[in-house]
């Protein structure tokens, strides 16, 4: 089918979507398609008047979506799980081949919520009403239906997509400059929470603990979610890039090195992410950080508990399971990562809601053991986490892919509150770890024109 050009679509699509609202069947979900020339997908989002916007570019480069409007919201009550997951499932299995949910949830369904964080909800997962994809260098206009809710709705979907914008020059990404800088906690309250760690280790409670701080900046003027990401995302290749809007004014965005799991084909890929150093400035000094990184017994052991658990919580889920022989580093744009890949075949009939349920949260995250961790990130750490370290992705008929919702960030408003943590294990320094996540948020610190601050 040859690329259509965006004042054809309403015509190309409206017999299609009127002949879809036909079908009949209960839960079924229909997902017309059509292929269109190139577009700039963080612009054309920008462009659009929709209150629910989402966006989601895999690490690799192979797709990314921008989505607009809700034809389904699902709420989650608490956690992602078998569960909770279940109806969407449901919806899944009477659904066109690629028929997509995108979403994620908090970290914690049980930890109190603060202000900023209410308009994202526990968990939730959408069917958008339209999509624009990126498949390789293909492009193309997604228009989902569930034609028993949309049978009433045919004008109003039609309008909608008469009103899609499609911009010809791109988004204006200048961004203000903060004009405060606040840190939750500071740095007395976040040696007091490493030194509670390690007396927690010694004690025998548990192996590792990783404790997040939030660093809120104050602007002048309202800051556009979407240009900080645009930004965000050319400083950053090698991530996972994600924006949810759920109203406007708010958005959820980052560029996460760290991928919670893929499934496709009854296979599950998953990867122990954690230990952390800088690149360096020269070619010899990146190479000393990477040495340095690889034979430094206290990132192996933070990156080994990672790793443990992934295999710990896969194997019932699979009938072969295999991690790599040998330990390597993740190299980004400004840092680096200690990592082992983890695949499995999984075995028949486990859920998207299953892996979910058995993987978050990892302890690149939270911690191991996993309840004691968790226990000790709600009793200490003074703000809310919100999605930050939350599974984020999609969920489809037979795949599904999740990144760790970590280097991200909460615009509301005239606020961002950005998030960052570290693996706080036996040897851990308190100044140190403060310094690994200032490092941790200098992609965005960079990106708003500011100099990492130096303590
Ligand atoms: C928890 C974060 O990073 C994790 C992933 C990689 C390395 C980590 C570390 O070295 O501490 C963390 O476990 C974060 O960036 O907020
Ligand atoms: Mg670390």
């Amino acid at each position: 089918m040859p690329a259509c050009a965006p004042a054809e679509l309403p015509r190309r699509l409206g017999s299609r979507i009127r002949r879809a609202l036909q079908q009949t069947g209960t839960n079924r979900i229909v997902q017309l398609r059509c292929p269109i020339a190139p577009v700039d997908l963080l612009s054309w989002l920008a462009a659009q008047s929709m209150a629910f916007k989402f966006y989601w570019a895999d690490r690799e480069g192979n797709e990314a979506v921008a989505a607009v409007g809700a034809v389904l919201q699902c709420e989650v009550n608490r956690a992602l799980t078998r569960e909770s997951l279940r109806f969407l499932e449901t919806y899944l299995q009477q659904a066109d081949p690629g028929v997509r949910f995108y979403g994620g949830g908090r970290f914690d369904g049980q930890a109190p919520v603060a202000p900023h964080w209410q308009p994202f909800g526990m968990g939730r997962f959408w069917l958008p009403r339209f999509e624009l994809r990126r498949e390789g260098s293909r492009y193309w206009l997604v228009c989902n239906l569930v034609p028993e809710l949309d049978r009433t709705a045919e004008a109003a979907i039609k309008e909608a997509l008469a009103a899609l914008q499609w911009p010809e020059v791109a988004m204006d990404a200048r961004l203000p400059l903060p004009v405060d800088r606040c840190d939750m906690p500071d740095q007395a309250g976040w040696t007091r929470n490493v030194t509670q760690a390690l007396a927690a280790f010694q004690q025998g409670h548990m192996v590792k603990v990783v404790l997040a701080r939030q660093v809120q900046y104050v602007f002048n003027e309202a800051l556009d979610g979407l240009a900080l990401l645009h930004r965000l995302e050319e400083a950053t290749p090698g991530c996972f890039h994600f924006y949810y809007q759920p109203q406007p004014g708010t958005a959820f965005l980052g560029a996460s090195p760290e991928r919670l799991f893929r499934r496709a084909d009854g296979h599950v890929w998953s990867e122990a992410v954690a230990g952390t150093r800088p690149r360096g400035q020269t070619e010899a000094d990146d190479a000393r950080l990477a040495a340095e990184l690889l034979q430094s017994e206290k990132d192996r052991r933070e990156q080994y508990y990672v790793q443990q658990s992934i295999i710990e919580e896969l194997r019932p889920l699979c009938e072969t399971l295999e991690a790599d022989a040998q330990l390597s580093e993740m190299t980004l744009a400004r840092g680096r990562h200690l990592y082992t890949g983890i695949r499995g075949r999984l075995r028949p009939g486990v859920s998207t809601g299953a892996l979910l349920e058995a993987l978050h949260p990892t302890p690149a995250v939270g911690g191991y053991p996993r309840p004691a961790a968790v226990e000790a990130i709600r009793a200490w750490e003074p703000f809310d986490r919100g999605w930050y370290t939350g599974p984020i992705g999609w969920l489809g008929v037979e795949a599904a892919e999740f990144a760790v919702a970590i280097r991200c960030g909460l615009a509301a408003g005239h606020h961002l509150y950005l998030y960052s943590g570290a693996g706080i294990v036996e040897g851990s320094v308190p100044e140190l770890e403060w310094e690994e996540i200032e490092h941790k948020i200098s992609d965005f610190v960079n990106v708003l024109g500011l100099e990492l601050r130096r303590s």
